[in-house]
Formats: C-alpha cells, sequence, structure tokens
C-alpha cells in the first residue's frame, strides 16, 4: 500500500530555492516576536494569509511591512533566521537559499552589514547544530529603493561573497512589482553578474511589464522568480519565452503565493502548467511560507493534485531542481547522491 500522502511529501527531498527570510516566519516565531514588542500592538493575524483568504498584491505588501517593525534588531533578526531554517529542515529541505533585504535602523543600531552578518551567523549555527540542511543566502535588492541602494546592494553582496565562505552566493531583485522600473537597476545587475553573484530576479510578475522583463532578460540573469506574465496565453510574448528558452533560465514557481496574492485565478490556471509542458526547468517554491501559511511539503502536494502528477514524476521534479541551484558543482553532486540515498526510504 502507498505511504499517506503527507507522509510521502514531507519526507521527498526538496530544494527551496524561493524564501525570503521576514516572509517565511512562522506563527510561533510571531507570538514570540509580539510577545517582545507589545507596544507595537500587533495582532497575529496582521501577518498572516490564513487558508482560503485572499489579499490585493497591495496588502502583502502591507504585511511585510507590520513584519518589519516586528523584526528590526540584531536578535530578532538571529531568532527569526534560526527558526526558520530549522522548520525547513524539519519540512525535509535538504537544500534552501534564503533571500533577505538588509535593513538598518537608528533607533536600534541596526546596519546592513550587521545584518547579513547576523543571517550569516544563523546559518552557521545550523550547520554546527548538525541539522541536515545546507542553506545558502542571497542578498536582495528591494526596487523600490532606486540605484544608488542598489549599487550599494550589490558592493555589499560582493564583499561577503568573497569572505562568507561560500554562503553568499547570489543576488534577488524582489520588492512590489509596480514600483520603480528595472531600467534604473541595470548597472547595479551587471556590476553583480560582472562580478559573479548569481541572479535570481523577480520577473513579470504582475501584467503589462513587457519592456521591462525583456529588458531585463538580455542580461540574462540565472534564474526567474515568477514569470507569471511572460507566456503569450495571459499577455506575455512568444518573443519573451524564446529568450527564456535559449538561455535555458530556470523559473521559482510559488503557486500558493500567486493565488493568494490575487495574480493567479485559480491553481488549476497556474503557469505551471505551460512550462511543464514545455519540460522547462521550473522549481516548486514557497515565496513566503509564514505569510501565505504555507510549506514546501505542501506546495508540492498541491502541485501533484492540481495538474496529475505521479508521485515519481514529483520525485523527478524535485530531484531536477538540484540543477538549479546557486551553489557550485560539488554541492550538486552530493544533494543528487542524498536523493539516491533516501529515494528507497520514500517510497517504501
Ligand atoms: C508576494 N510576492 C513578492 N513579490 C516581490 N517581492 C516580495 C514578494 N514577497 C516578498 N517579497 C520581498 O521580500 C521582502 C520580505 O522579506 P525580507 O525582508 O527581504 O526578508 C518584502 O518586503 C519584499 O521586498
Ligand atoms: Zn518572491
Amino acid at each position: 500500500m502507498e505511504k499517506e500522502a503527507d507522509v510521502f511529501y514531507r519526507e521527498l527531498p526538496k530544494v527551496e530555492l524561493h524564501a525570503h527570510l521576514n516572509g517565511s516566519v512562522s506563527s510561533q516565531t510571531i507570538e514570540k516576536l509580539i510577545s517582545r514588542k507589545p507596544h507595537l500592538d500587533i495582532e497575529h493575524d496582521m501577518t498572516v494569509i490564513g487558508k482560503g483568504q485572499r489579499r490585493t498584491l497591495d496588502e502583502c505588501f502591507q504585511v511585510f511591512k507590520i513584519i518589519h517593525q516586528l523584526v528590526d534588531t540584531e536578535e530578532d533578526i538571529l531568532m527569526v533566521a534560526t527558526d526558520v531554517i530549522r522548520e525547513f529542515a524539519a519540512d525535509g529541505v535538504k537544500y534552501l537559499e534564503l533571500r533577505s533585504t538588509p535593513r538598518e535602523d537608528k533607533s536600534t543600531g541596526l546596519t546592513k552589514k550587521r545584518y547579513i552578518e547576523t543571517v550569516i551567523k544563523a546559518i552557521q549555527q545550523s550547520k554546527n547544530d548538525g541539522l541536515d540542511i545546507d542553506v545558502r543566502f542571497l542578498v536582495a535588492i528591494d526596487r523600490r529603493n532606486g540605484t544608488e541602494v542598489a549599487v550599494e546592494t550589490v558592493k555589499l553582496a560582493e564583499e561577503f561573497m568573497l569572505h562568507s565562505d561560500g554562503l553568499v552566493v547570489g543576488l534577488d531583485l524582489s520588492g512590489d512589482p509596480r514600483v520603480g522600473h528595472g531600467k534604473d537597476l541595470l548597472p547595479a545587475l551587471q556590476r553583480a553578474k560582472n562580478c559573479g553573484l548569481k541572479l535570481s530576479l523577480h520577473l513579470s510578475e504582475v501584467a503589462s511589464q513587457l519592456e521591462e522583463t525583456d529588458l531585463l532578460l538580455d542580461l540574462p540573469p540565472d534564474r526567474i522568480g515568477h514569470g507569471t506574465f511572460l507566456h503569450p496565453q495571459v499577455g506575455g510574448s512568444q518573443r519573451l519565452v524564446d529568450k527564456v528558452l535559449k538561455n535555458n533560465i530556470p523559473l521559482e514557481l510559488c503557486l500558493t503565493s500567486n493565488i493568494k496574492g490575487q495574480t493567479v485565478p485559480c491553481y488549476a490556471e497556474h503557469h505551471f502548467k505551460y512550462w511543464y509542458l514545455l519540460q522547462h526547468p521550473s522549481v516548486i517554491c514557497t515565496d513566503d511560507k509564514g505569510v501565505f501559511s504555507t510549506d514546501l511539503s505542501q506546495e508540492y502536494q498541491l502541485a501533484a493534485s492540481t495538474f496529475g502528477l505521479s508521485r515519481e514524476a514529483v520525485w523527478t521534479l524535485s530531484q531536477q531542481a538540484i540543477d538549479c541551484i546557486f551553489a557550485p558543482d560539488d554541492v550538486k553532486q552530493q544533494l543528487r547522491q542524498k536523493w539516491i540515498d533516501l529515494k528507497p526510504q520514500v517510497f517504501k
């Protein structure tokens, strides 16, 4: 008899490549943060979008602002990063690329450099604790902050890439997709690419960004976040699709995030289907497991039930995600071996 679905998906070894640190904070951790800062008067339901609920993308970005109020010291960041890593490990994630936008806060003395150092500290501690998860970090640029901050962030990321024992592997471009324009960020992104940082860019997360997407695809990025409106059936274009195919740029696909943020009308219409049929490298991810109250096991299960994937097909999907990681080849090899070793147990 096949084992229970919940158990299969949790035991399935997984790779998580698209997880924003402050969007990934669990309910338990939010409770701890709220009790640390009662004066903020923040209630738990302000930081999470529950089952069956939807919000506009605008409202989602309001939620991040509230979480940022709760996470504004080194101590908070350390706790949040430590908890998030533990939770991914408990969910069967064997390789995780966390991303986060370094912030400074004059009132708590937090600097962007300390911010990154603190996330790195949490990653190192998780290693020392013997957790069965390899964690890397992508420094994020919030597109809202414009050219100068983007360049400054790239410089920081560059510095850490060289002095973090390989933990900082790349750069993420994220933030409210309707704010700012990618062309202002091109020089910073180009610089990042030239110095060896891998690039994961949120692209075409909302409709009508053909021009920006076209421009950013020419870099080209090493991975694409969402890419919801790339293909012609939803107002994108064949030209954009061809660019993605030609450069074989993997997509990071986050089903629940897109449904709850209402950029995709329902699971069955998620663009996973389009790219899966093309056999294009696509990686199932969570985006913001805390805010959207999900986890990676659930996302795999949802993809399988929505698109009728067999367990063998799900296995292949999680295994092929290894090809898309930013860590070097020896790490890929280790992960491939891990998948081989675990398979009999998962299918037992
Ligand atoms: C829902 N779709 C999304 N689209 C674009 N950017 C998103 C996002 N979800 C999260 N972020 C980005 O991640 C930040 C929170 O984590 P960090 O403070 O960086 O760890 C948000 O402020 C936003 O910039
Ligand atoms: Zn994202």
